[in-house]
């Protein structure tokens, strides 16, 4: 991979971070680019070499369309269709397909203990690089905060071993529902790396939104609630960033409906393994701050009411 200090685009338009992740840890296009990162709650990152995100583009255009191809009854089935039939009573809390009526996405959210049963076999492969890949960012940026190695685990809910909670979630946003494309909200958890490829997405930073417009060639990665909650008393805290997506309008046709995918990294749900968010502080340790499965119903809920935001 090459280094992005011989890129022509080594500041993004407005200022906004980008690093590359090499051997292990975040290299920035600018010498104090992890501090300004910390602070704005979200960077880009260049995506790996090599990196295929054909399954998942192909599932975010497909998953909310009929199982049955109009082409005929005789066309073979397409596996990245029909997939409002996965609902939460049959993959637990949280889980399956999701139509909001105060936003303009439908959502498809999967586990990872649930991937290989339900995503089609290049889907499962791409979401555990994407998992993969999630992970090692949060190691390189855990690794410049102010938090003793020896305490990882337990702070981060053991999110960063298979007992976290891993989520691949996909927005389809229906440029024909009158509503805001997605509240504003901050992801609940530890990293989010997001795909998108329209405009739409927005950041508040000090009370003024700012678009995030996506830059071929890599993902934007965001640190959520529990980054913050955990950082906020330490040499270094994280911002989680709060954001939204701007209506999308219709195009009649004109061009292909927006969509966005993510890998959302948060900590185990087993009370037994993680008994909530912590917060750090030197000195005297950590102190447990929130339940986390109430603190993620209670994100989750509000993001997606009509009269309410998705903080806390
Ligand atoms: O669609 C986007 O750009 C953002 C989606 C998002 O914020 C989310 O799914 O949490
Ligand atoms: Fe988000």
């Amino acid at each position: 991979m090459s280094t992005a200090a011989g890129n022509p685009r080594t500041r993004t338009s407005r200022g906004w971070q980008l690093a590359e992740l090499h051997d292990g840890e975040l290299r920035f296009t600018v010498e104090d680019g992890l501090r300004h990162a910390l602070r704005d709650g979200f960077f880009y990152v260049r995506q790996p070499a090599g990196t295929d995100l054909s399954a998942g583009d192909r599932f975010a255009r497909s998953f909310y369309l009929p199982a049955e191809d109009p082409t005929g009854p005789g066309a073979p089935r397409d596996p990245y269709r029909g997939f409002h039939r996965w609902t939460a009573e049959q993959l637990g809390r949280h889980q399956g397909y999701f139509c909001r009526d105060a936003d303009q996405t439908e959502q498809f959210f999967l586990k990872s203990t649930w991937w290989d049963q339900v995503y089609p076999a290049a889907l499962a492969r791409q979401a555990e690089r994407m998992r993969d890949f999630a992970l090692a960012i949060q190691r390189a940026v855990l690794a410049r905060l102010d938090l003793p190695r020896e305490l990882w685990d337990q702070a981060t809910g053991h999110s960063l071993t298979p007992h976290g909670t891993h989520t691949l979630t996909f927005n389809h946003f229906r440029p024909e529902v009158a509503a805001r494309g997605l509240n504003i909200h901050k992801d609940s958890g530890w990293v989010t790396v997001l795909r998108s490829t329209e405009r739409g997405l927005e950041v508040d930073r000090d009370g003024a939104w700012h678009p995030i417009d996506p830059i071929p060639g890599t993902f934007i990665v965001n640190f959520g609630c529990a980054m913050e909650i955990l950082t906020r008393r330490t040499a270094t805290p994280v911002a989680a960033v709060a954001h939204r997506v701007v209506r999308q309008p219709p195009s009649g046709g004109a061009k292909p409906d927006r969509f966005s995918y993510a890998l959302f990294v948060d900590s185990s749900l087993d009370e037994s393994v993680c008994p909530g968010l912590f917060a750090y502080e030197a000195g005297r340790g950590l102190r447990l701050h929130a339940k986390f499965g109430a603190f993620l119903d209670d994100i989750l809920d509000n993001t997606y009411r009509e009269d309410t935001s998705g903080l806390y």
